[in-house]
């Protein structure tokens, strides 16, 4: 059997649990927003040439300077027709990648700048999910993030509390991880515990192991947004692999991890995709979902972060299958929901992929 082509991937129902709705804007949508809401601090009007300086500006090895190209796609997301344009959007261009389901995250708080309120934005993003995915046999929730620089995430958790039932599935914590430890917000996760919500945190990308221990044994993660980090608990020599008690912890205890290949290797996480702990991690059988992160920033999607990884480690179709039941597996809906998936799509999907190959 032949490795799966870009073309046999992008048909595979496939599931994405780590993406930035604001990280993944059409450059023309940008364009035509910021003319519509006189946003005049776009680097260019030019499409080719915007979606060039997303691209160059997110290469830089840093997290920090990767964050600073989001000032232009928050900008011109800042009144109710913008946010459900650009989630209605992100909902078609998903489906159209083959993602059957999606949980896509954005951060309320910094939608506000004309006067929406968060109620009004959450509202706004749940109905561009709801336009985008009707018909497309695609599935939309969304994540609430609270900004780890900024002290509005008991605020953010209860909205994302409050909607629960009505588009959002889970919260989040985003931002520079160097400086702000996950337990600056423990008060949050603590009410989403009570509450009996999920809420994945950020951690291991920008900072290692202490962040990655704080998310999971002092906040309580339900996942790690990246954990790529995780790498540096375990000794390798050769095949053999020793696990420290907090990567031992990760996997026994099946925490999912949310890698982002492209995005790690842009904000200097990982070399390059064939040095990615993603090949490691998927040997030693971590719990690893494949994610975008950020459509725009990194130039792509689902599909090409899979090819990349069939590339790069000869990956065939049931290593294929193997992230996509994982990370179905580790969806913030409700258990029956993710079972009618995995059984009534992906793995019908697959199966009949692998039977043309
Ligand atoms: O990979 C990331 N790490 C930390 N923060 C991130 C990443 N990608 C996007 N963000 C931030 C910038 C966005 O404005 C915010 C909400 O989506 O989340
Ligand atoms: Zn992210």
């Amino acid at each position: 059997m032949s490795l799966p082509t870009f073309e046999q991937i992008r048909q595979a129902p496939k599931v994405l649990l780590h993406d930035h709705l604001d990280g993944g804007l059409r450059t023309e949508t940008i364009i035509e927003l910021a003319r519509e809401t006189g946003y005049d601090k776009l680097p260019s009007t030019d499409p080719a040439e915007l979606d060039a300086w997303f691209r160059a500006s997110a290469d830089s090895g840093s997290l920090e300077r990767y964050l600073e190209t989001f000032a232009h796609t928050v900008g011109v997301m800042q009144t109710r027709e913008a946010l459900v344009r650009v989630a209605a959007e992100c909902a078609e261009d998903l489906a159209n990648d083959g993602v059957v389901y999606a949980e896509v995250r954005y951060a309320p708080e910094q939608h506000t700048e004309r006067g929406l309120s968060l109620d009004e934005i959450v509202q706004a993003v749940n109905e561009g999910f709801r336009l985008g995915s009707e018909g497309r046999g695609i599935r939309v929730g969304a994540l609430l993030t609270a900004m780890r620089h900024q002290a509005r995430s008991m605020e953010i958790a209860e909205l994302a509390v409050r909607y629960r039932d009505v588009g959002v599935v889970g919260f989040d914590i985003a931002g520079a991880e160097a400086g702000y430890p996950p337990t600056r917000h423990i008060d949050a996760f603590e009410y989403l515990q009570r509450e009996n919500a999920h809420f994945t945190i950020h951690a291991g990308e920008g900072f290692g192991l202490p962040s990655i221990w704080q998310a999971i044994q002092w906040c309580g993660a339900d996942r790690l947004g990246h954990g790529v980090r995780i790498i540096d608990d375990i000794a390798v020599s050769g095949e053999d692999a020793k696990l420290g008690r907090l990567a031992a912890y990760v996997r026994d205890k099946r925490i999912p991890l949310e890698m982002c290949p492209t995005s790690n290797i842009q904000t200097g996480a990982a070399e390059s995709i064939a040095d990615h702990p993603i090949g490691l991690l998927r040997r030693l059988q971590f719990r690893v979902t494949v994610n975008t992160d950020n459509r725009l920033m990194s130039g792509t999607t689902v599909t090409k972060e899979f090819a990349q990884l069939v590339d790069a480690f000869g990956y065939d179709w049931d290593d294929l299958q193997w992230f996509t039941v994982n990370a179905m597996k580790s969806a913030f809906i409700p258990f029956d929901d993710r079972l009618a998936l995995i059984n009534g799509v992906i793995k019908p999907g697959f199966a009949q992929l692998k039977w043309r190959a």
